[in-house]
């Protein structure tokens, strides 16, 4: 039986604009082309704000909590392996589920998945029962079409395991550019998600898959935003890294 926590003291965040899959695909090249801010930097701190959030609601004062990582072959899946690493170091006990082969696994995704493999960190075939909390990094913005195969066997069972499910960026199966849930699609309990909401996310009528909503910083700078092909003007995170904004 899970017990969870859920004293998220930041504020109420109020007034972000959302951003389809075509605007978050244009900032992060720009953070990479313009900025020098490397995907790994970006990913790091994805990884860290879904630990933090992982672990102070479900995860705090528990003695070695159990931790399933679903982790897909891109980007969603390279943030959820650095918290894994997170997780791990605070004391979670952590089992990887790929969704595909590691051979598969895009490059900084692949380079994450070997600093886990040098630490240890388990990786099993079958998703196993029991854990305390699944951290869902099957798919993020580039889902295409519904999920299929491997993908889809895992969400099924997640959906199924009766375990609390944390999502990273939006719960896989969730199109970013239209904001409609797939068949199947993960039902998260919590998503964080990155830089800004993605469209549809904080639409009443997908709360249920969604779950409550956390907007993590990866350090957009303004600028970026305000020359981009449709400029958007942010709020700041006023030194906050997470915000609890649905
Ligand atoms: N600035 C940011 O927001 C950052 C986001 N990050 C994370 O990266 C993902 C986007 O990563 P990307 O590599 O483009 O792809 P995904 O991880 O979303 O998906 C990859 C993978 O999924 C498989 N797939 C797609 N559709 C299906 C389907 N219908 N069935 C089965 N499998 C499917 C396919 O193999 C794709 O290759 C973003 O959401 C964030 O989480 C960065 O980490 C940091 C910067
Ligand atoms: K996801």
């Amino acid at each position: 039986m899970t017990m969870e926590r859920d004293d998220w003291q930041f504020p109420w965040a109020k007034g972000w604009p959302e951003i389809d899959r075509a605007g978050m695909v244009e900032v992060d090249r720009r953070m990479v082309e313009t900025y020098g801010i490397a995907l790994e930097k970006m990913m790091e701190n994805a990884g860290r704000a879904l630990a933090t959030v992982a672990w102070r609601r479900w995860l705090v004062g528990r003695d070695a909590p159990r931790v399933t990582v679903l982790a897909g072959n891109g980007g969603n899946g390279g943030g959820a392996l650095v918290a894994a690493r997170r997780l791990a170091a605070w004391g979670a006990c952590v089992e990887i589920v790929l969704a595909r082969p590691a051979t598969a696994l895009a490059p900084v995704p692949a380079g994450q998945f070997a600093i886990l493999k040098g630490m240890g960190i388990a990786v099993v075939e079958d998703p196993p029962e029991g854990a305390g909390l699944i951290l869902d990094g099957l798919i993020g913005y580039s889902l295409s079409g519904a999920p299929i195969g491997r993908v889809a066997d895992l969400i099924t069972w997640a959906n199924g395991s009766g375990t609390p499910i944390l999502a990273l960026d939006v719960p896989s199966g969730f199109d970013a550019s239209t904001g409609r849930l797939a068949m199947p699609s993960v039902s998260a309990n919590a998503t964080v998600t990155l830089a800004l909401p993605k469209r549809g996310l904080t639409d009443p009528a997908v709360r249920w898959a969604v779950g409550d909503l956390y907007l993590a910083d990866i350090s957009v700078p303004p600028a970026l935003y305000a020359t981009m092909a449709c400029p958007i003007r942010t709020p700041s995170f006023a030194g906050e890294d997470i915000l609890r904004i649905a």
